[in-house]
């Protein structure tokens, strides 16, 4: 579970200081995927990278599984990262490294020592996201889609709890959206690792979350269940909600299982 609690940020000082995160509390249940919707601005990517610090918040608290991030020193931050995986609207792979040598790098970076290893659980990773036979293509070779399946392997391999996306449909069609969306969809529903997915797009909410949160001017104004789109007479309150209401939702979604099986584990089942 992650739990925010009264998280803000403010950047700058003076008179261009500006709160892009505004006293801001959420609470993720284990396994679920939470997706954080708003407009250009509304301080989504911010508070999705004050879940593993790349922003540090300016007050309040984070907590993953208990543990209180924002109190961590910064080794302790280091080791509590390798559980908190991300991917991002660019992907952001190094283009001089193969599919699986990226993926390789991140398990250094995560200190898995023996390369042979590094090597065996990449291929695990890529596997996952059905990318063996690209393991050895460069980024250059490959399409958007396939790029971010590579970014999700790499965010896989170190086995992490929590999965953060920003934006990770943004720059891909709407036939690779889909396809994406279901590898995080599976990989949620065969790890139970928990995703948080901050999005501008309807249609990425309306796939794949279990938990949405609308944002507005750095707060969170309105949190619901998507199921609870389709209770009679629910009534979001903001625009977005009602957007997402206006249109008849799919719920179709793969078969949970039990959260904290191993990747490696699963995978050879
Ligand atoms: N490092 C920074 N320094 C100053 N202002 C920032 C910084 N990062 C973000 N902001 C500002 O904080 C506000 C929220 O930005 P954020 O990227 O979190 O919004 P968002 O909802 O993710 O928007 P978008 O969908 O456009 O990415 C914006 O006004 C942005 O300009």
């Amino acid at each position: 579970m992650i739990r925010i609690e009264n998280v803000s940020t403010v950047f700058g000082t003076g008179d261009s200081r500006f709160t892009a995160v505004d006293d801001v509390s959420l609470e993720i249940p284990r396994g679920s995927i939470q997706g954080i919707i708003g407009f250009s601005g509304a301080g989504k990517s911010t508070l999705l990278r004050n879940i593993n610090l790349l922003e540090r918040p300016t007050s309040g608290r984070i907590l993953v599984d208990g543990v209180d991030v924002t109190a961590l020193d910064d080794a302790a931050l280091r080791a509590t990262r390798h559980g908190i995986g991300m991917i991002f609207q660019h992907f952001n792979l190094l283009n001089n490294r193969t599919a699986a040598q990226n993926v390789e790098l991140s398990l250094k970076f995560s200190g898995v020592k023996n390369a042979a290893e590094r090597r065996r659980r990449a291929l695990e990773a890529l596997a996952v996201v059905d990318l063996s036979d690209k393991a050895g293509a460069y980024p250059a070779k490959l399409s958007g889609g396939q790029k971010q399946r590579v970014a999700i392997a790499r965010a896989l391999a170190t086995e992490p709890k929590v999965l953060l996306c920003d934006e990770p449909t943004s720059a891909v069609d709407p036939r690779t959206t889909a396809s994406v969306l279901q590898y995080l969809s599976d990989v949620n529903a065969r790890f139970g690792i928990t995703i948080v997915v901050v999005t501008h797009e309807m249609n990425v909410i309306k796939a794949i979350a279990d938990n949405v949160a609308v944002m507005e001017d750095g707060r969170v104004v309105e949190q619901f269940a998507l199921t609870d789109l389709q209770q009679p007479g629910f009534s979001p309150a903001t625009s977005i909600g009602r957007y997402l209401i206006s249109d008849e939702i799919s719920l179709d979604r793969a078969d949970r299982k039990p959260a904290g099986r191993r990747l490696e584990g699963a995978h050879r089942a």
